[in-house]
């Protein structure tokens, strides 16, 4: 049997009275597209830094391609590649410099036939000599990116790349992503950007408050949850929650259904509430109502 790429079992973590982790279970396998969502908060950056050996947990275990984050470090490092979220560079090192440096961290010497290889598929290139703070906030992100790489290591998580990063780069982004998926890396991806999510990932965890609250493939994910939504945007919001709905934004409120039959119904209760309904529209599933009515409903 082929071991996990990544294996948490029973993982807890508290800051004094907060619970950030609160008995994490999860497996995922190599090769697999790893979606792992949640609000502000959830615990998921408090998980990766717990994978990268940067936060110990208070208890459980976590391992990387079957090596104990704790136990067995070096190993487990090696094999995991981590584009964190924050931006935190030295600023007077040239982009080759940084990812020379980051190859010397892991013994590696004489690496720039693949440093220029990750160079070029992130359109860096032209800025291989430049300092690093010279470069725009999204070349900075394609440097994390680089950096996280720099080992091939066979697992690779981001904790939302595309954060502030403009459409053209989000876009090249997926695609060299997915490229490193389909070449065999396991792939763990944290975002906000639920569309993204549902078109990349395979399958799907979502954290709440440092708990496991869904899991499942992105297809079952989207099958599982009520099949249709009625969108309106109303004058009375309130009115409208009173009846079961859900806000989605500002004046939108969103009703999910078994079948289009209760839309009559629900229109008619609007009515008879005095919702004042302005706009409306029909909607297939999609990730994001699923995640926000897996986030009411636990
Ligand atoms: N070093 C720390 N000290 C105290 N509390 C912390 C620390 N790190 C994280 N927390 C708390 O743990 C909880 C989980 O935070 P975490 O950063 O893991 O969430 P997240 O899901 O990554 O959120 P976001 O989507 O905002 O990045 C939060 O309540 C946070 O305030």
């Amino acid at each position: 049997m082929t071991v996990p790429a990544i294996r948490i079992a029973s993982v807890t973590k508290s800051y004094g009275a907060l619970k950030a982790l609160g008995g994490v279970d999860l497996e995922i396998g190599q090769g697999e597209f790893f979606g792992l969502l949640g609000p502000n908060g959830a615990g998921k950056t408090t998980l990766i830094s717990a994978l990268a050996g940067l936060v110990r947990p208070d208890g459980g275990v976590l391992e990387v391609m079957g090596h104990d984050v704790v136990r067995d470090y070096r190993n487990a490092r090696r094999n995991l590649g981590v584009v964190p979220q924050e931006l935190v560079f030295d600023p007077f090192f040239t982009v080759r410099e940084l990812l020379r440096i980051q190859s010397g961290y892991f013994g590696i010497r004489g690496n720039d036939d693949w440093i220029d290889e990750i160079l070029a598929s992130l359109d860096l290139t032209a800025k291989a000599s430049s300092n690093m703070r010279s470069l725009s906030g999204g070349m900075k992100r394609r440097v994390l990116v680089a950096q996280a790489l720099v080992h091939r290591p066979p697992v690779i998580v981001l904790d939302e790349p595309t954060a502030g990063v403009d459409v053209e780069l989000r876009q090249g982004l997926w695609q060299f992503v997915r490229k490193l998926n389909r070449d065999g890396h396991t792939i763990v991806l944290t975002t906000h950007y639920l569309e993204e999510a549902e078109t990349l990932c395979g399958r799907i965890a979502m954290l709440k408050a440092g708990k496991v609250v869904a899991l499942d493939t992105t297809d079952n994910l989207l099958r599982r949850f009520a099949t249709h939504s009625l969108r309106v945007k109303v004058g009375q919001p309130a009115a409208a929650l009173a009846l079961g709905g859900v806000e989605v934004d500002g004046g939108w409120v969103e009703f999910a259904f078994d079948s289009f039959a209760e839309v009559e119904q629900v229109l008619a209760r609007l009515r008879e509430a005095g919702a004042g309904v302005m706009e409306m529209q029909l909607g297939e599933p999609d990730l994001e109502r699923v995640f926000i009515e897996v986030m009411h409903r636990v």
